[in-house]
């Protein structure tokens, strides 16, 4: 079985891209929407330990955690501690199970894969990118975001420059919805035809 990592900083599309590959009927791990979970179930009542006053009727409120993380470094260290080791143990569970039901291949879209040091974890990394001037108008579109939000969350990831130095394949998104799913199309054929290698594990 082929694990193909998904990555790329905030509003690169990670989601829509990966709503290709599910689309494809690839099985998908979505990192974001498990940490969204875990404060709806397992991790809740430890957050709330870590951090008074974030759990409300019965879950995590999200928006009280970030007023409490985004702009002090050690706290979200703390947080990250919390929740990174539960995500990672989700994800192994997951591609355990694709594996046992002999998917051929899998997405993990990991927001964090390179900041946490996940490479290990996939055969691939699939890196999806845009110009700066389009990640950031995308952003800015978003509900409750500030500038001062994006700055701090943009400040605690990889630079994309360096991300693109890391990948495996490099996908730019900008290119419009029907260029990328074109993209994804050939990239798992690709896979499925052995064109594209598994990394060193080394
Ligand atoms: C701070 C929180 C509460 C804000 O929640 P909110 O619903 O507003 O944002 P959301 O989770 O959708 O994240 C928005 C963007 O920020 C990125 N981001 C989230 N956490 C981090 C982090 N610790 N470092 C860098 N980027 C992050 C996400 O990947 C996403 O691109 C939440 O992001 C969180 O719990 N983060 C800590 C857990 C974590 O590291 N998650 C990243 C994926 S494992
Ligand atoms: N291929 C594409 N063509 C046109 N627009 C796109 C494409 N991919 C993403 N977008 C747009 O960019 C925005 C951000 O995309 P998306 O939510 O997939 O990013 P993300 O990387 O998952 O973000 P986050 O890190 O916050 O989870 C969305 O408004 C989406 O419609």
């Amino acid at each position: 079985m082929f694990v193909l990592g998904l990555t790329g900083s905030i509003g690169m599309g990670k989601s829509t891209t990966a709503a290709m590959f599910r689309e494809a009927g690839v099985p998908v791990h979505d990192s974001d929407a498990a940490v969204h979970a875990l404060y709806r179930g397992a991790a809740a009542p430890l957050v709330e330990a870590a951090f008074p006053g974030t759990l409300q009727n019965g879950e995590i409120d999200r928006a009280r955690l970030a007023a409490r993380v985004i702009h002090d470094a050690a706290a979200l260290k703390r947080l990250e501690a919390i929740v990174h080791p539960l995500v990672r143990a989700g994800r192994a569970e997951f591609v355990a199970k694709a594996r046992a039901d002999g998917a051929d291949l899998v997405v993990l879209d990991i927001p964090l894969l390179y900041e946490t040091g996940c490479e290990s974890e996939v055969d691939a990394v699939l890196l999806v990118t845009a110009p700066e001037e389009v990640q950031k108008s995308r952003i800015a579109a978003r509900p409750g975001m500030t500038g001062a939000k994006l700055a701090a969350i943009i400040a605690k990831q990889m630079p994309d420059t360096e991300k693109r130095r890391r990948a495996d394949i490099i996908l730019d998104t900008s290119s419009g919805h029907a260029a990328v799913a074109q993209h994804v199309q050939d990239l798992i054929a690709a896979i499925r035809t052995g064109r594209v290698k598994s990394r060193d594990h080394a």
